[in-house]
C-alpha cells in the first residue's frame, strides 16, 4: 500500500541528508509503528507519505513513493488527501476552522461528501472519540488532550485508505490513549486501512503494532521483536526483557507477567527492600483554594497545594481536568478567580509551557542560549550546555523554526531552567522527547531538587513520573483527589501502573532499575 523506493531527503537550509536511500514496503492493511531518537528523521518520513516533505517543506527529495501503486508526485493533491489522512504533532496548528464540529466536517466538504453522509459521519466521529459535549467548542478553548482528539477525529471522518498520525497520543492520558489506540486498530481491522504512527511511547501502541520502522542512520523495517531488540530505544517492557536476558523478548504485558512469573512467587515470600522516598526540605510555594473559572467552567475548583524545597511532584489526571490551568494559576501569568498563592518574593518561578514553541522567537538556537544567558545572568554558554545535555546534536545555527518538535521542547526546557528558579512548573515536559531525552532530563529535574528546587510536572508519562518524580498529585474535575507517594499512588492505580509495575504486581516495582535491583 505505502511503498518507499530508494527515497533520500534534504532540507533547503541544511547539508546533511535527512533520509539517505530509504526503501520499504508496509502491506494493505498494517499497522506499522515509526519509532526513533528525537530528531531522528520521523516526521520527515512520515511527510513523504502525503508530499507534504517536500511540497510544504521545500527541500530535494530523490527516490520514488508510491501510494495504492500511484506515484505520489504525479497524483492531484486533491486524490492524495482523499487517500491519505494525515494527523501532525501540532494539532492546533492543523486546525483550519475554529469549532469542533466545523473541524469535523472540513475535509469531507472538501472532498465533496454529501450533506446527509457528512452530518451522520460527524456524529459518529463524535461518539467514537468521547467528544460529543465538545461539538460547539472553539478550538482555542480546548485542553491539549481535547485538541488532540478532534485532531484525529477529522481525519477519521472522511476514513482514508491509510492514516498516518505524528505523535497521535502525546497529549493524551492514558485512557484516552488506549482508547483512541483502539478505534485505529479497529479500523485497521474492519475496513483494512493501512496506519502508519510514530510515537515515542512506544509501549502504548506496541501491542498493536504488526512491525516496526527504526529511523536512524539507516531505516530497518521488520517484525518488532527483531527490530528492537537491538534498536538504541526500547519501552521499558522490552528493556526489562534485555536485562533479564528473557527470551522470546515480551513484548506485551501478558507475556511480560509470564516471564516474570518465577520472580513473582519469589517476591510473594520474600518482599524485596525497595528505595524509599527522600526527605523533602522546607514548602517553597503554597497555594489555598485555588479557582479558575472559563465562563460557566470551573476548570480548578477550590485547590490547595504546597511544593516542597527539594520535592519532585507528578500533576496527573485525565485530559482537561484543570492541570494547565493550575499550572498558570500557581505560576501568575495565568488566569486565578479565586485562592492565594504564597512562596518568598526573591525565589524565582518559571513554567515550561505546553506548547513551548510560542517562546521561541530569535533567529538561531545560539541568539536563543545567548539572550537566555544574559538575562538568566549566567555565565556565557550555560544555556547551550544545558541544551547539549538534553538533546545532543543540535546546530546552534540551525532556525528554532525547523527544529523536530522535540528539539525546540529541548531548546525552552534549557532556556527556562538556566536561571535556575526555585520553584519550575513543567507542562507535559516529554512530549516528542525519546527515552534517552528523558533520561537526561530526569536527571537535570533530579539535580534541581538535589540543589533544593521544587518541580511540579504537569504529565501523562507514567514511566516518566516513576523515575522522576516522588510525589504524585491526582487531579479530576478541577479537584485534587489524591496525593501520596508515588509508589503507593502508582502501584495501586490500574490507570496509572507503569509497565515494570504491571509485570510485577502486586509486589510494587515501578522501574527496570528496580526490578533488576530486588531480583534475587
Ligand atoms: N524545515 C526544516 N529545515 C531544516 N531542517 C529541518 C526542517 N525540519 C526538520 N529539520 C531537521 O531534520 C531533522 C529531523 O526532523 P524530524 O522532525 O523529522 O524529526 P523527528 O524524528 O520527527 O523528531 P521528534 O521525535 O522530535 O518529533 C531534525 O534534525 C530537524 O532539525
Ligand atoms: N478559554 C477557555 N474557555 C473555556 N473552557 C476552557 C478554556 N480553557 C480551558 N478550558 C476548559 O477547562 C478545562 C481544564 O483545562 P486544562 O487545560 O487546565 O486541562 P488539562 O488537565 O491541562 O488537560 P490536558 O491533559 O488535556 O492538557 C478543560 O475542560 C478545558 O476544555
Amino acid at each position: 500500500m505505502i511503498r518507499f523506493d530508494d527515497v533520500s531527503f534534504r532540507y533547503a537550509s541544511s547539508d546533511t541528508l535527512r533520509l539517505q536511500h530509504v526503501s520499504f514496503e508496509i502491506e494493505e492493511g498494517e499497522l506499522c509503528l515509526v519509532v526513533g531518537p528525537t530528531g531522528s528523521g520521523k516526521s520527515t518520513l512520515l511527510g513523504c507519505i502525503n508530499n507534504l516533505v517536500p511540497r510544504f517543506t521545500g527541500g530535494i527529495r530523490t527516490g520514488r513513493v508510491f501510494i495504492d501503486g500511484s506515484d505520489t508526485t504525479l497524483l492531484q493533491p486533491r486524490e492524495l488527501a482523499t487517500t491519505v489522512g494525515y494527523v501532525g504533532q501540532d494539532p492546533l496548528a492543523g486546525f483550519v476552522t475554529d469549532t469542533v464540529e466545523d473541524e469535523l466536517a472540513y475535509s469531507m466538504e472538501q472532498l465533496g461528501f454529501p450533506a446527509p453522509e457528512m452530518r451522520r459521519r460527524v456524529e459518529e466521529t463524535l461518539d467514537l472519540l468521547g467528544i460529543a459535549d465538545l461539538r460547539r467548542r472553539a478550538l482555542r478553548t480546548l485542553s491539549g488532550g481535547q485538541q488532540q482528539r478532534v485532531a484525529i477525529g477529522s481525519v477519521l471522518a472522511s476514513s482514508p485508505k491509510v492514516l498516518v498520525l505524528d505523535e497521535p497520543t502525546s497529549a493524551l492520558d492514558p485512557i484516552a490513549a488506549e482508547e483512541v489506540l483502539a478505534i485505529v486498530s479497529r479500523l485497521v481491522r474492519d475496513l483494512g486501512t493501512t496506519v502508519v504512527i510514530a510515537e515515542h511511547r512506544m509501549e502504548r501502541v506496541i501491542e498493536f503494532a504488526d512491525s516496526t520502522l527504526l529511523v536512524g542512520d539507516t531505516v530497518t523495517h521488520g517484525a518488532t521483536r527483531t527490530v528492537l531488540r537491538d534498536a538504541p530505544i526500547r519501552p521499558p517492557l522490552v528493556e526489562l526483557g534485555v536485562a533479564m536476558g528473557w527470551d522470546p523478548l515480551p513484548l506485551t504485558i501478558r507475556e511480560g507477567r509470564r516471564s516474570a512469573a518465577q520472580q513473582r512467587r519469589v517476591w510473594a515470600s520474600e518482599p524485596p527492600t525497595l528505595p524509599s522516598r527522600r526527605p523533602s526540605g522546607e514548602v517553597a510555594l503554597s497555594a489555598s483554594s485555588i479557582i479558575v473559572r472559563y465562563g460557566e467552567k470551573v476548570a480548578v475548583a477550590g485547590v490547595d497545594l504546597s511544593l516542597r524545597q527539594g520535592e519532585v511532584t507528578a500533576l496527573m489526571g485525565r485530559n482537561g481536568c484543570g492541570k494547565s490551568s493550575l499550572l498558570w494559576a500557581l505560576h501568575g501569568a495565568g488566569r486565578r478567580d479565586g485562592g492565594t498563592v504564597s512562596r518568598s518574593a526573591e525565589a524565582g518561578i518559571a513554567l515550561v509551557p505546553q506548547t513551548p514553541s510560542d517562546l521561541l522567537y530569535l533567529t538561531s538556537v545560539a541568539a536563543e542560549c545567548s539572550a537566555s544567558d544574559r538575562s538568566a545572568e549566567v555565565p556565557d554558554g550555560t544555556t547551550l550546555a544545558l541544551l547539549r545535555r538534553l538533546v545532543p546534536g543540535i546546530e546552534p545555527d540551525a532556525h528554532p523554526r525547523d527544529l523536530s518538535e522535540g528539539q525546540k521542547l529541548a531548546v525552552v526546557l534549557a532556556v527556562e531552567l538556566a536561571g535556575n528558579p526555585a520553584v519550575v512548573l513543567l507542562d507535559e515536559p516529554t512530549r516528542g522527547l525519546d527515552y534517552a531525552a528523558k533520561h537526561a532530563l530526569s536527571e537535570i529535574i533530579a539535580g534541581m531538587a538535589a540543589d533544593g528546587r521544587a518541580v511540579l510536572i504537569a504529565t501523562h508519562d507514567v514511566e516518566m513520573v516513576a523515575q522522576t518524580c516522588e510525589r504524585v498529585v491526582v487531579m479530576a474535575e478541577g479537584e485534587v483527589v489524591s496525593d501520596g507517594p508515588t509508589r503507593d499512588v502508582l502501584a495501586t492505580s490500574a490507570l496509572l501502573a507503569t509497565q515494570v509495575a504491571k509485570v510485577s504486581s502486586p509486589t510494587p516495582v515501578l522501574t527496570v532499575q528496580e526490578f533488576v535491583d530486588a531480583r534475587d
